[in-house]
Parts: structure tokens; C-alpha cells; sequence
């Protein structure tokens, strides 16, 4: 279901990872860092006042979770699965679902991770689109 309001905030957070399953002498076999980008987008059809889909600063507590558990961290250790950014998206809309007050949680459509500008990936949570 496609949402008529949506907003998106930005979090950062520096990690370390490899990536094992890939071809001998690919390069991201190796230990290696990031500056990671993690995107939030929430949607709803009508705001409540002052006019918002979801105070910003109500995002506080994911950023919390990611300074307190992927921000400087071994993602590998972290994950129980590689850490890519598909895999680190799911995980990290997957906690959001979990944790996060309802009113944020319901109104959840995908989490996007990038490792760099150029370099991105989403999770949609299912049934929910941009
Ligand atoms: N679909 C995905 N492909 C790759 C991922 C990923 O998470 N999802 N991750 C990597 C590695 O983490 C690698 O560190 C980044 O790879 P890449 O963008 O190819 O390399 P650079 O950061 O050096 O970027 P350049 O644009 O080549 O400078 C690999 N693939
Ligand atoms: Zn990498």
C-alpha cells in the first residue's frame, strides 16, 4: 500500500566487516571498514499536528541501538548472517519492527544501508511501499 506522506532521516555509524562466500582474492573477503549510512523512511496517509508523519527526534532510540550496537563494531560479529547491506537493511528494519513504538513501527516502509555514495541497499517491509 502506497503512502501519500513520507519521510526519510539519516543516520551514520563506522564499522568494520567481511564478507566471507565470495571468490578467493575478491576484496571484500578482507577485514575492511565503512562509514555506513543507514536511511529511515516512515509513511502515512494523514500527519498528525503539528503536520508531521513522525517527530524526527522520535528516531532517537534507533540511533541509540546503532551507536550502542553496530557504531564502531565488528559487524560480523553482530550478524548471525554476512554483513551486506541487504542483510544489515533486514536486520536493522527487523529490530525497528520489534522495538520501536507502534506509532513509528506502524509506519515503517523500508530502511536503506549504504557503505559509501555510491553504494546502497533497501529492505522493504513487505506489503508496504514507497
Ligand atoms: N550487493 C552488494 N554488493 C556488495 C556489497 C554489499 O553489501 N551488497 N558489499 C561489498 C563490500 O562491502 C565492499 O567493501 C564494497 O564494494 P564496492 O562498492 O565494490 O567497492 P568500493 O567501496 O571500493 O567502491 P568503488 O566504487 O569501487 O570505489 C561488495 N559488494
Ligand atoms: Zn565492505
Amino acid at each position: 500500500m502506497t503512502s501519500t506522506y513520507m519521510i526519510g532521516k539519516s543516520f551514520g555509524f563506522s564499522a568494520a566487516h567481511r564478507l566471507p562466500g565470495l571468490p578467493k582474492g575478491h576484496k571484500c573477503r578482507r577485514r575492511h571498514g565503512h562509514n555506513f549510512t543507514a536511511q529511515v523512511v516512515l509513511g502515512a496517509d494523514q500527519l498528525v499536528p503539528p503536520g508531521f508523519v513522525a517527530d524526527f527526534g522520535d528516531l532517537d532510540r534507533f540511533r541509540r541501538y546503532l551507536n550502542r550496537r553496530l557504531d564502531h563494531r565488528d559487524l560480523n560479529t553482530v550478524l548471525d548472517e554476512p554483513p551486506t547491506c541487504e542483510n544489515l537493511a533486514r536486520h536493522l528494519a527487523a529490530w525497528f519492527l520489534e522495538h520501536m513504538p507502534a506509532h513509528l513501527s506502524d509506519a515503517l516502509v523500508r530502511i536503506t544501508v549504504s557503505e559509501s555514495d555510491s553504494s546502497w541497499a533497501a529492505y522493504h517491509v513487505p506489503g508496504r511501499r514507497a
